[in-house]
């Protein structure tokens, strides 16, 4: 049954934090909560860990209402951005306070923390100070600590976002697996799209304290629910598509969609818009031509802004090597992978 949250609202004072949320998180299922600062993650997060009473609404767990449970007796785990371990005790001493806590005894509990100090990938810094961690290792210790105490769910507040950013995608991708490899139950918070997307089973997309879509990684990409959800997900242009036998024509070319026929909604993204240097020499089809108004190198690609004759500023991408320059007249191509159909079902 898992988690269910029913029209959760949280005021402090004059601020919504949390706006009438409907939202579960299944048994064994990883679920993100992504938004931008202050749309109401961390509050909703901390409403169902107890920490925050709800203004109205109920948070459930396996069917039970929690309201009148403590924060200590919901047996979920938490794991926040700055890890706060007790910065006095070793490695060992942290990730054994629960078990030490519940009396479970000397040779049990030793047994208990090296067997998830080896599932976070830190077998043998038991008698390391936590003090002389590395920042990723400091929240390896911080999960297995919360894992310590067999939590029925594991609550996960901007857990990555205080390491940098190679660190981090690698222990999203670490983190990703220990989640996927028992039947955890997860609630992440997070404002970075790539965790949300490396994590979850499903993320759900908030703003000003709602949820305004809640759906998996893939359909989420690739048909957001309105506009909003769109652009956050990193649509800039937006246009009117006819759809037949699954290829969509709009003023910018055709492309490939998976949708039924009739009219459609295309979000663009930078990367569903190629672009390459217009050749006198070689004939064009049918793509736009438009000319290279401005030009950024990000890691792996470039980055154009297109002025297109009779339609205005298009975001593009282009290969590094042989990378279009400003006023470069170049041709797009509508590339499926960075495209979204908008809407409808
Ligand atoms: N204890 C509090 N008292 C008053 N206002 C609060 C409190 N906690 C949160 N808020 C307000 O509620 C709103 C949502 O905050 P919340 O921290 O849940 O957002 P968030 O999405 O987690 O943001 P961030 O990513 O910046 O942490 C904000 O406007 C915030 O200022």
């Amino acid at each position: 049954m898992g988690l269910e949250v029913h029209g959760l609202t949280v005021r402090f004072g004059e601020t919504t934090a949390v706006r009438e949320v409907d939202l579960s998180v299944l048994d064994g299922e990883v679920l993100a909560l992504l938004g931008p600062s202050g749309c109401g993650k961390s509050t909703l997060l901390r409403t169902v860990a107890g920490l925050e009473r709800p203004t109205a609404g109920a948070v459930r767990w396996n069917g039970r209402d929690l309201d009148a449970v403590p924060v200590h007796q919901r047996r979920f785990g938490m794991v926040f951005q700055d890890g706060q371990l007790f910065p006095h005790r070793d490695v060992a001493g942290n990730v054994g306070f629960g078990p030490r806590m519940r009396g479970v005894g000397g040779a049990a509990r030793a047994a208990r923390v090296a067997e998830l100090l080896e599932l976070v990938g830190l077998a043998g810094y038991g008698a390391r100070r936590v003090t002389d961690l590395s920042g990723g290792e400091a929240q390896r210790v911080a999960l297995a600590r919360a894992l310590a105490a067999d939590p029925e769910l594991l609550l996960l507040d901007e857990p990555l976002s205080a390491l940098d950013r190679m660190l981090r995608e690698r222990l999203a991708v670490d983190l990703a697996a220990l989640l996927g490899q028992g039947p955890s139950t997860a609630l992440v918070v997070t404002h970075d799209h790539d965790e949300a997307f490396t994590l979850a089973d499903r993320v759900a997309v908030m703003a000003r304290g709602a949820v305004l879509q809640a759906d998996t990684p893939a359909l989420l990409w690739r048909h957001p629910a309105d506009d909003e959800v769109a652009e956050f997900l990193g649509c800039t242009t937006f246009l009117p598509a006819t759809v037949r036998d699954g290829t969509a024509t709009c003023a910018l070319g055709t492309v490939e969609v998976t949708a039924k026929d009739g009219d459609a909604r295309l979000g663009l993204r930078a990367a569903g818009v190629r672009a390459e240097r217009a050749r006198p020499d070689v004939p064009g089809g049918a793509e736009p031509v438009g000319t290279v108004r401005e030009r950024v190198h990000r890691h792996d690609h470039v980055r154009l802004a297109v002025n297109v004759p009779e339609f205005g500023r298009v975001e593009a991408v282009a290969h590094i090597a042989d990378a279009p320059a400003i006023e470069d007249e170049v041709r797009l191509r509508l590339d499926p992978d960075g495209i979204a159909l908008v809407g409808g079902d």
